[in-house]
């Protein structure tokens, strides 16, 4: 990725993909600003095949941002290399210009990148209000570790009213308050991927990687799951997507990047994308609209 400031939603230029081209560690971009995620020439084979070969890119503060590719790209690496689940054979992940490779998933989600998580069978058999006072399990640890310390009653109390406070604020947000009482495992897809960002929400991220947001999810609920999503880019979060279905991605995202065996194909704008030979030829040949 080059230097150059980011493509707006109209301009359709792709960028190039030249992963010699990324600008060093820390610096900032023409707008002045560091971005919010940075990945630089990552790379991560698993047992001779490469998932993820010599990767940079950048997403932009405040924008949705997707992440598509053919089966086998190298999406579900990615993810899980930028999020700490997995760590990268040679590269860098920034967030915010801080050099996060290799770092725990819990420290990178108090850095404030978080991602969500498909509901364990495990979770099905707990309450979606249960749920959602699981997730933010570092602030448990520092309730726990307070309450060796004098004074530690009332504190642990404050923070559990705070946690409590802010999964109802959150069930609201996403309409599924009224379900607070059900088990997880009776929710339907759609509940279910609300329930999934309202506990990545739990931390207050500043930038939420969604795997796959709207699989199962119907027609109904996924206008719902998409305003919400539209409503939290205004509010500041920044998004990054993973999505099977090209017409979501290109209807809802300010920029695309197209993986295609592990290396970056395109990062561009959704209309530069759909007309991209390299893209349109990575599917098989077909339609990317
Ligand atoms: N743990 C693993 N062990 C061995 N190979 C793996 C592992 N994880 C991924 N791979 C391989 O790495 C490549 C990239 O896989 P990855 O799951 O990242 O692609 P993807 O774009 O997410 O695919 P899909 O859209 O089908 O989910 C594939 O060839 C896959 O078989």
């Amino acid at each position: 990725m080059s230097d150059a400031a980011p493509p707006t939603d109209t301009e359709e230029r792709v960028e190039s993909t030249d992963s010699t081209e990324t600008a060093p560690s820390g610096t900032v971009t023409d707008a002045g600003e560091t971005p919010p995620l940075r990945v630089r020439n990552l790379r991560k084979t698993f047992s001779g095949i490469t998932a993820v070969d010599d990767t940079s890119f950048e997403i932009e503060e405040g924008k949705i941002t997707g992440l598509i590719g053919p089966n086998g790209a190298g999406k579900s690496t990615t993810f899980n290399l930028i999020t700490g689940f997995l760590t990268p054979d040679s590269g860098t992940v920034e967030l915010y210009g801080e050099d996060v490779t290799g770092m725990r998933p819990y420290k990178i989600a108090d850095r404030g990148m978080v991602r969500t998580f498909q509901i364990a069978r495990e979770l099905s058999e707990m309450t979606v209000l249960e749920n959602m006072m699981l997730a933010p399990k570092h602030q448990r640890g520092e309730a726990l570790w307070r309450s060796v310390l004098p004074g530690a009653r009332s504190q642990v109390e404050r923070d559990e009213a705070e946690v409590l406070e802010r999964a109802w604020e959150m069930l609201e947000f996403f309409d599924i308050d009224h379900l607070a009482e059900e088990y997880a495992g009776n929710l339907s897809g759609g509940q279910r991927k609300l329930l999934e960002m309202a506990r990545a929400l739990m931390t207050d991220p500043d930038i939420l990687l969604l795997d796959e947001p709207f699989a199962g999810v119907n027609p109904s609920l996924e206008e719902k799951l998409i305003e919400h999503i539209h409503e939290l880019r205004e509010q500041g979060y920044t998004f990054l997507l993973v999505e099977h279905d090209i017409d979501l991605i290109m209807n809802n995202c300010s920029r695309v990047l197209v993986l295609h065996q592990g290396r970056l194909l395109a990062d561009g704008p959704p209309a530069a994308i759909k007309s991209d030979e390299r893209v349109i030829e990575a599917y098989l040949g077909g339609e990317v609209e």
